[in-house]
């Protein structure tokens, strides 16, 4: 059986995170009047999702990881997969942009973004992802020499294909590499926005990286311009900073979603605003006890937004590195929230209804994940 049919060893990523976090996997805790364990996880796996924030380097497979580390020795990288567990553990935030761009540095060439890119759809669509919006970093891979239309070409051909294969639909969101600053922000909005290099795909426009000395607003007019483009405003905000990063986000970047948001919840007014005009918070729960920007799993704000009325979706944001799925994101909050088969739908058509995807497309996605949920719960 060659690697591409190997199916999702689901058993890894729980394995993997309860070895790296100390946390028993999440089988041992569900409420024991769930329905049996077995069957949501089987539920989940069999559920159509839609995934928000997922970022395409992070997304690297190990089996993609060291099969690029062993075409170029010289990283520091492991090219086996066991030793990459370890590597992929870290200490804090900065630790873990470290290790991304580390990661970052073994894509080099236009065939390792396609080749990246394709295998990304197929891990994808292995969880029933019917759509996903892969947030990528291009001045990452410009900066580094891979000539920029060879890169749009690698990316939309591997969405193209993706599409055709595995029946996933991807769609791109360019990100501001935050601490790499106004340069970085310029370039990133230039190839966002030159009707010469602008991808098909792009639908919205971010900034990740550290956010610790790294202001919002300074980013305004180069989100200005995005917008103005017909690009929409999804930035990572109160990740590992407090609620003012995510009150910046709103108003100077006109935030449209906000990646992580997890300071929302030391702010009740922030968490009122974000509930009254329905501004969604991408919730990443593994990444953030991952990046130690959260203690605990059962520390998570996770039920604090939706008390509050927040609109909330569940991502995997870098799932190899940080030893998780989309599948295990659903797991942990279906513990968190105490979500049975209906409330998993729930959260799986919530991610549809605030995707940038079109309303023909969403009614596709929304009527699969009734009819597989009506079918799975028929007596
Ligand atoms: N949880 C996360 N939270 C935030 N961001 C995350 C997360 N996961 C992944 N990212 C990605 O990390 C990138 C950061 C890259 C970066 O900071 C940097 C700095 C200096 C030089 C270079 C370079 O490329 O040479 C890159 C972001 O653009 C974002 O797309
Ligand atoms: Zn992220």
């Amino acid at each position: 059986m060659s690697p591409h049919d190997q199916p999702i060893t689901r058993a890894a990523p729980r394995e993997a995170c309860r070895r790296r976090f100390g946390e028993e996997p999440l089988t041992e805790h569900l409420d024991a009047s769930a329905a049996p364990l077995r069957d949501l996880h089987a539920f989940i796996a069999g559920l159509p999702k839609a995934e928000l924030h997922v970022h395409h380097v992070g997304s690297a497979s190990p089996r993609i990881v060291s099969e690029l580390a062993s075409r170029h020795p010289d990283s520091k990288v492991p090219s086996d997969p066991e030793a990459l567990v370890d590597f992929f553990t870290f200490t804090d935030f900065a630790h873990f942009i470290d290790v991304y761009l580390s990661v970052v540095d073994l894509i080099r060439t236009p065939e390792d973004v396609r080749l990246l890119t394709y295998e990304i759809a197929r891990d994808l669509a292995r969880q029933q992802v019917r759509y996903a919006e892969l947030t990528i970093t291009p001045w990452s891979s410009t900066r580094r020499n891979i000539d920029e239309r060879a890169f749009m070409d690698a990316i939309e051909d591997a969405r193209k294909s993706a599409e055709a294969e595995f029946g996933t639909v991807l769609r791109w969101c360019f990100d501001i590499p935050g601490e790499a600053g106004l340069e970085a922000a310029e370039e990133t909005v230039r190839l966002a926005t030159d009707d010469r290099l602008r991808p098909e795909g792009l639908v919205s426009f971010g900034l990740g990286g550290p956010e610790i000395g790294v202001e919002r607003p300074q980013f305004k007019p180069y989100f200005d311009r995005a917008i103005a483009a017909g690009l929409r405003s999804v930035p990572h905000a109160g990740e590992t900073t407090g609620p003012q990063t995510v009150w910046d986000a709103l108003t100077d970047l006109r935030a449209e979603r906000i990646g992580h948001g997890t300071s929302s919840a030391q702010d009740p007014k922030l968490l009122a605003h974000l509930a009254e005009h329905r501004i969604p918070l991408e919730v990443c729960p593994t990444s953030n006890i991952a990046t130690r920007a959260v203690r605990t799993l059962d520390e998570h704000p996770i039920k604090e937004f939706v008390q509050a009325g927040v609109v909330i979706t569940v991502n995997s944001d870098d799932p190899p590195m940080f030893g998780t799925d989309l599948n295990n994101e659903y797991a942990v909050a279906a513990r968190l929230l105490n979500l049975h088969e209906q409330g998993l739908a729930e959260l799986a058509k919530t991610a549809v209804d605030v995707s940038f995807l079109d309303e023909p497309g969403k009614a596709r996605i929304r009527q699969e994940i009734d009819s597989y949920t009506a079918s799975w719960l028929a007596p």
